[in-house]
Order: structure tokens, then C-alpha cells, then sequence
């Protein structure tokens, strides 16, 4: 086995998982760069919670070789388990306890926790600190569980599917949050299901699709999205116009000086590139 590079957070190769006679996972080789977020993407059953438990060490694999931090996770111990934190799909219930309870209390497990009201401020409860998790909103709850994800301080983060349900201005702070954790030096693994929080948050990202990974890129470059032609759109002689091309800078040129009215402007002018989910739809189009 190849040894891992510093540098590098996670390393697969040739992962499988088996479900019967279902493959969930067939056969992927990722890196994760240390301090990187990276987000896995792929619609529903393309094997992504499957592989993350894998790398968080919850999930057994058929085949191939995974470091998680310099371990195997299927082999990991207690001190590996300190240096990672996770925050799953579902929320844990503590019903009858407070935030401030429950965020103090979990700190007890880790050997160098942050300190839990801060992380409380962190993720915008402190005014909830004091109210039973009963009568959290949803939001708010997904919130507690990221304060208990990043309570021991880890080294590498899991977040699946962290913003659903949340509204979008808490979705907003949230990602300046999770930036805050990489600019601070914490490596994050995302999944989700948003293309604009792929694109808002990640470093890179990976398509899953069929338990194979499809491509990884940066957002910006997904396949091969920064080549893709531009369509340009514009109104000439009442008619609305439309061209694409790998030029459009030329053209919007031309058009400026052939239709350009007094004020220079080109009537309903328009140039659009492929979003990142055009990109992805077309990746797990091409997958099936
Ligand atoms: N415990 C299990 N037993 C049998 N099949 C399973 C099990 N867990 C997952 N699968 C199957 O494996 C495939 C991958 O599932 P997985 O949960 O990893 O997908 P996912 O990409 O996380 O999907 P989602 O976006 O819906 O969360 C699916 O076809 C699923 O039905």
C-alpha cells in the first residue's frame, strides 16, 4: 500500500461495498486534501452516506484501501475517534435536556474539547441556551448537531446533508460557519443535495452516481464547465436573438457596436454559461 502523502486527509482506493447482490460502491478512488471542503454530490442512493460511514468508520467495506487521517478506519481506535467529528442526516433526541446541558455534557467525551459556550455562540444558539431541545425549531436542532460535531475541536469534519430545512438566511450563516472551521484549519467532508451550497462552499467536488465517481473538480471546472460555449441573448428588430458560442466576449462586442443605441446598450442583452447544476444533471445524465 502506497503511504499517505502529507497533505492528505482522506485516501480510497478501489473502494467496494456489497448489499446482497446490490454494489453501492464500485470501485472509487478519492483524495481529500488536508484544510480543503469537499463536497460529495449524487442523487439519491448513488452511495454516498454509504461511503462516508465507511470513512467515519461506521460501515465495513468489501475491498480497497482507506486512510482516514493516516488510519484505516474499519481499524481506528478511540484517539482517532477524538480527532474526527460527525454530524449525521438525523438529529439525536434529548428532548428534556437543555442546549447548554447537552453541549456541556458531550464535552466530558473529548480530551481537548472547545470550549462549549463558545461553540454555542458558534452556531448562533446562545440565545437558545438555556431552552429544552423539544422546543427547538428544525433549524435549530440541525444546528446542535453541528455544535456537537465540532465540540471535540476535530481535525476532520463529516456533514451530511447539514442545511435541509433551513431557512435561507440561516442556510447563509451556516455556510459562513463551516468556512470559518476550513479557514481555521479544519478538513470538511460535505454531502449534499444543494448545487448552490456545493458551489458557495466547496474547494472541490465529486459526483457519485451508481456507487462510481463520475468526475472531480473544482465547482468552476466540473466537466469541463469552464470550455462549455456561452449562449448569448439579445433583442434585434424586435425579434429576440440567441447564439452560442466560445466566443461570446467577441460577439457581445460586435453586437455592442452594430445594435448599441445611444446609451451603448444592447437591447436585453443575456450571456449564460452552464450553472454547476446543468453540469450535474449532465454527469449523472451521462452515468446512467
Ligand atoms: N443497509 C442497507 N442494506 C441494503 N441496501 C442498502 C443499505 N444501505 C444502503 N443501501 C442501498 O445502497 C445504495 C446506496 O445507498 P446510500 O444510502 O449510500 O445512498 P446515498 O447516495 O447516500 O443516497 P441519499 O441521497 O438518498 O442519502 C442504495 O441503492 C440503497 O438502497
Amino acid at each position: 500500500m502506497e503511504t499517505t502523502k502529507p497533505g492528505t486527509a482522506i485516501r480510497v482506493r478501489g473502494l467496494r461495498k456489497q448489499y446482497g447482490a446490490h454494489t453501492a460502491v464500485d470501485g472509487i478512488d478519492l483524495d481529500v486534501r488536508t484544510g480543503e471542503i469537499f463536497a460529495l454530490l449524487g442523487p439519491n442512493g448513488a452511495g454516498k452516506t454509504t461511503t462516508t460511514e465507511i470513512l467515519e468508520g461506521q460501515r465495513d467495506r468489501d475491498a480497497g484501501e482507506v486512510s482516514v487521517l493516516g488510519a484505516d478506519p474499519a481499524r481506528a481506535d478511540r484517539a482517532w475517534r477524538a480527532r474526527i467529528g460527525i454530524v449525521l442526516q438525523e438529529s439525536k433526541d434529548f428532548a428534556e435536556l437543555t442546549v447548554r446541558e447537552i453541549v456541556h455534557h458531550f464535552a466530558l467525551y473529548y480530551p481537548a474539547p472547545r470550549d462549549p459556550d463558545d461553540v454555542i455562540s458558534a452556531v448562533g444558539l446562545a440565545d437558545k441556551a438555556r431552552s429544552r431541545t423539544a422546543q427547538l425549531s428544525g433549524g435549530q436542532r440541525r444546528r446542535l448537531d453541528v455544535a456537537l460535531g465540532i465540540l471535540g475541536d476535530p481535525e476532520l469534519l463529516f456533514l451530511d446533508e447539514p442545511t435541509t430545512g433551513f431557512d435561507p438566511e440561516v442556510r447563509r450563516r451556516f455556510w459562513d460557519l463551516v468556512a470559518s472551521l476550513r479557514d481555521g484549519g479544519t478538513t470538511i467532508l460535505l454531502t449534499t443535495h444543494y448545487l448552490d451550497e456545493a458551489e458557495h462552499l466547496a474547494d472541490r467536488v465529486g459526483v457519485l452516481a451508481g456507487g462510481r465517481l463520475v468526475d472531480v473538480d473544482t465547482p468552476d471546472r466540473l466537466g469541463g464547465r469552464h470550455l462549455a460555449p456561452a449562449t448569448v441573448r439579445w433583442t434585434e428588430g424586435g425579434t429576440a436573438r440567441e447564439a452560442v458560442t466560445a466566443a461570446p466576449t467577441a460577439l457581445v462586442a460586435e453586437l455592442a457596436v452594430r445594435l448599441g443605441g445611444a446609451d451603448g446598450e444592447v437591447p436585453d442583452l443575456a450571456v449564460d454559461r452552464p450553472t454547476l447544476e446543468d453540469t450535474y444533471l449532465k454527469l449523472i445524465g451521462e452515468a446512467r
